[in-house]
């Protein structure tokens, strides 16, 4: 059976919100088994006015969460790393903590606290103090142990970009290469993915873009074009670039255990509670289980300018990657979250 059918009224419904609601632009791709579906509403660009589509890249914040996790579970089947192991064995002196392991940082477990709480308390100011600044990730961590941590070791979920600085810093110590040959060489050039880069520091995104427009907290005050950035303040947290046609190929490739061993694909889905009823955190992973009953699996993003969810069937057979060059707008995130039934539990139930 394929499923429910993908109910594309329903997602052309949703992005007609997300544009009330303030986004400039929003699209969605969903593919079930070599079928496309796609929408777009609004535009990539309001100086233009050019409509958004499926081949326009954009930030995808923390949806490279993910892509940094395959690369660690990958040197797992390596050998190179075990994931109950402390990160002070593969980075001495790092934390403060030996108890903190790898497994806890990638499950947003370790109790670090996250440094951008206090970097974007004050959305536009907060941006445009990193727009351009490039951090090496040891700054990050200091900036996160300034503060108190959240919890001991283990005992609770708390989501902290600190975990993917510190997954990113892993990956390098341990292949002793750049995160962005990583991403390249196990990831992007594998699968083709031809829309997915690492730039950082660049603050360009080659090609064809959307441009993303950070909302200010003030209401009312006019839209921020946040399209330049480094992103250093995240890097292996959230500084990747692609296209939506390609995290569904990422995203399907990794479901069907084509990018690690089902032993590897099994650690980054045992599933903890995480923020919200129906949602559970594995390892770089979010699972959503939906009200019709269907669990999808995947990662959502906000950086500035852009929020995006990309998520999958269990089987990887239906994916949906959805983006609005919006963020910092609470309404539009939720809106966006709509997407998921329409397209993995098909015409809502009446
Ligand atoms: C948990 C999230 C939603 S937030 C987290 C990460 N993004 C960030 O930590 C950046 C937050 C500041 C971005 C900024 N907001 C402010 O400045 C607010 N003062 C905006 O909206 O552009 C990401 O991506 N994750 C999402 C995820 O994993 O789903």
């Amino acid at each position: 059976p394929t499923g429910p059918a993908v109910d594309l009224a329903g997602l052309r419904g949703v992005l007609r919100s997300a544009l009330a609601q303030g986004a400039p632009g929003a699209m969605v791709r969903v593919e079930d088994r070599g079928t496309v579906f796609r929408a777009a509403a609004g535009v990539a660009d309001r100086g233009s006015a050019r409509a958004m589509d499926d081949t326009d890249r954009f930030r995808i914040g923390s949806v490279t969460k993910t892509f940094t996790a395959v690369v660690l579970l990958q040197l797992v089947d390596e050998k190179k790393l075990t994931l109950d192991a402390p990160v002070n064995r593969y980075l001495p002196g790092l934390l403060p903590d030996d108890r903190i392991t790898v497994r806890q940082v990638l499950g947003h477990r370790s109790g670090l606290y996250d440094y951008t709480n206090d970097m974007f308390a004050r959305t536009v100011p907060g941006f445009e103090a990193v727009r351009k600044r490039v951090f090496t990730p040891e700054e990050l961590v200091k900036l996160s142990l300034r503060k108190p941590r959240t919890s001991a070791p283990g005992a609770v979920y708390s989501y902290s970009n600190t975990n993917f600085v510190i997954a990113g810093m892993l990956v390098e110590k341990l292949t002793g290469n750049p995160v962005r040959t990583e991403y390249q060489n196990r990831i992007i050039a594998p699968l083709k993915l031809n829309d997915t880069f690492y730039v950082h520091p660049g603050t360009k995104i080659p090609g064809r873009y959307a441009r993303g427009y950070l909302t200010p907290d003030q209401a009312g005050a006019p839209l921020v074009d946040a399209t330049e950035q480094t992103v250093s303040w995240a890097q292996g947290a959230g500084a990747l670039i692609s296209s939506t046609r390609d995290l569904n190929t990422f995203l399907s490739a990794l479901l069907r255990g084509r990018l690690t061993s089902a032993a590897q694909l099994a650690q980054m889905e045992k599933w903890l509670p995480s923020s919200g009823t129906g949602q559970a955190y594995g390892l770089g992973l979010r699972r959503r289980d939906l009200s019709c009953g269907v669990s999808v699996y995947g990662h959502t993003g906000a950086v500035q300018g852009f929020y995006t969810y990309a998520f999958a069937s269990k089987d990887g057979k239906r994916t949906l990657a959805a983006v609005a060059n919006t963020s910092n707008n609470g309404t539009v995130l939720t809106t966006m979250l709509r997407t998921l039934d329409p397209a993995f539990c098909g015409k809502a139930t009446k």
